[in-house]
């Protein structure tokens, strides 16, 4: 143990995670500590990730923070899922909604229900089942007081650091412009001392939070934990980013768009759109994923194709001596299901949780470690999955994907849910039952069998559960306004000023 007592903290960077760090540390601990923030106006931000999960309203619950407020100052829309169009071959489109698909009984999923009615010819798609699969396909939303819809938010990325900014000042945390050029460590136990800045200040501090980006300043050039990468599983390692001006109303939901060589986002903002291309430089020149993410926005551009470079795979350690990684300095997993944010937010309420107070014990950190990688581990077996199961072999890339050897803790779960149809949520993990599902059936992995427990239902009563369910979607989503309509009453933009 370190016992020096933890009350000056430090966090190195103003991105999303730097500033969703200062905004909670701050407004939910901020009487007890002292928190400054250090970046740099030379150095730009990442400057994309502007589609979230549902978990981050947790957080801004946890924040009071007040929803239309925030959805005003960003630019906000609502998010009830993605869109994914040609990942299971060309033409074919489904949806991963954030809601959840018919009802289970003790024994089975409703994967299992639907099954047996699919082979009997009397289901219909899996969706439709779910409302917020429904909301989304007929451009519908609301928040609605009782039995409401799950749903996320895309934001605009600076927009949502201003917001922060603001809140974290309010709380009484510092910020302090400069570039940082040099981590001073301890000579005995190699513990950050402090941070000098190019003008020569010297920023000193108990704890820091490396929120530098993809160069991990303090956690890898200083303390160098090391890497584990990833790019064998998930082969995609440059992104092309551009933004364009809305031709209509937005959607709720993000697009994901699976081309040639990797994929395309299309973000729905109020007032713009945000576009990119994922590709993998194997495959693709920057030239080629420029031309083809040119080919395919629509609206005008807003500014040039800005090219990004990333490694997939994440941090040895998050936490190490008194530094602990956020955000793109501790590991990036590509967003195709827009985990990133959520992965800095887990951090945060981790580290909130197991606050070093009076010095930093090495069980807290090997726990930090342990819960930050099981969580990182799974996301990526799930992203690695829309990519394996694929009926796609027009490109390459696409043989390269289905053929590439998966982690085994995959191959178990694509097999399990082949053979039996069956899917176990490992507690803790992000995504839960159906999110599996609904990405297993919409690649294309169909269950050769369901549980017989269906069988203690006839084949009439089984006709009568599954149209019951489908109406009382149908009713959810009747009741709703458009997504446009919602947002121009609950929260226009104020962006403009
Ligand atoms: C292509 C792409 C798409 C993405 N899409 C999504 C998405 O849809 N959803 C999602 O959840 N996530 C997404 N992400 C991830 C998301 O963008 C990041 O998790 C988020 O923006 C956090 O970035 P950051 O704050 O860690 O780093 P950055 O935004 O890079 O910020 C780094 C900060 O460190 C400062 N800094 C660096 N060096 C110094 C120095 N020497 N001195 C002083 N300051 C310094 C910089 O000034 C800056 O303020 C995406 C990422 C990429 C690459």
């Amino acid at each position: 143990m370190n016992n020096r007592k933890i009350k000056k903290v430090v966090i190195a960077g103003g991105g999303t995670a730097g500033w969703m760090a200062a905004a909670s540390l701050a407004k939910l601990l901020g009487k007890t500590l002292d928190i400054t923030l250090i970046e740099s106006d030379d150095i730009p931000t990442v400057g994309v990730g502007e589609a979230t999960i549902p978990t981050l309203i947790t957080l801004h619950q946890l924040l009071k923070i007040n929803e239309k407020e925030f959805l005003a100052a960003v630019q906000g829309t609502f998010k009830l899922g993605i869109s994914f169009e040609n990942w299971r071959d060309v033409n074919q489109d489904y949806i991963h909604s954030f809601g959840w698909t018919g009802k289970d009984c003790w024994a089975a999923g409703f994967q299992h229900f639907w099954k047996k009615g699919l082979d009997l010819g009397i289901s219909e798609e899996f969706g439709k089942y779910c409302p917020e699969w429904a909301a989304a396909k007929a451009n519908k939303f609301a928040v609605l007081s009782r039995e409401g819809l799950n749903y996320a938010y895309h934001i605009d990325a600076g927009l949502y650091a201003k917001f922060l900014r603001k809140m974290a000042e309010e709380h009484g945390a510092q910020r302090q412009e400069g570039k940082i050029k040099r981590v001073n460590l301890n000579a005995d136990d190699g513990y950050i001392e402090s941070l000098l800045l190019e003008s020569g200040q010297v920023i000193d501090g108990d704890l820091f939070i490396d929120c530098t980006g993809f160069r991990g300043l303090l956690i890898e050039q200083a303390l160098h934990v090391g890497y584990d990468d990833w790019s064998h599983w998930l082969p995609c390692d440059g992104a092309i980013a551009v933004q364009t001006e809305s031709l209509g109303e937005p959607i709720p939901y993000t697009r994901s768009i699976a081309h040639g060589a990797g994929w395309q986002w299309r973000i729905p903002l109020q007032e713009r759109v945000g576009n990119g291309l994922v590709f993998s430089s194997k495959f693709w020149s920057d030239d080629q994923a420029i031309d083809c993410l040119t080919k395919n926005i629509e609206g005008k551009p807003l500014n040039d194709p800005r090219v990004i470079k990333f490694k997939t795979g994440q941090r040895r350690k998050h936490w190490h001596k008194n530094c602990v990684a956020m955000g793109l300095s501790s590991g990036f997993i590509e967003p195709l299901e827009s985990t990133s944010i959520h992965l800095i937010q887990r951090a945060i309420v981790r580290l909130m949780q197991m606050f070093p107070y009076d010095g930093i014990r090495q069980p807290d950190v090997e726990e930090f470690n342990a819960q930050m990688k099981f969580e990182s581990d799974n996301i990526r077996d799930f992203i690695i999955l829309h990519y394996h199961v694929t009926d796609r072999s027009d490109t390459e890339f696409w043989r390269h994907c289905r053929n590439m050897e998966v982690p085994e803790s995959l191959t178990h779960r694509i097999e399990l849910f082949k053979q039996t149809g069956r899917v176990f949520k490992v507690p803790t993990e992000l995504f839960g039952e159906n999110s599996w599902i609904q990405v297993m059936l919409g690649q294309g992995l169909m269950p050769e069998q369901y549980h017989p427990i269906v069988n203690m239902m006839s084949d009439a009563e089984l006709k009568d559960f599954l149209v019951g369910i489908r109406s009382q979607v149908d009713r959810t989503v009747a009741q709703l306004p458009s997504h446009a309509d919602f947002i121009r009453h609950f929260a226009p933009t104020m962006a403009r000023d």
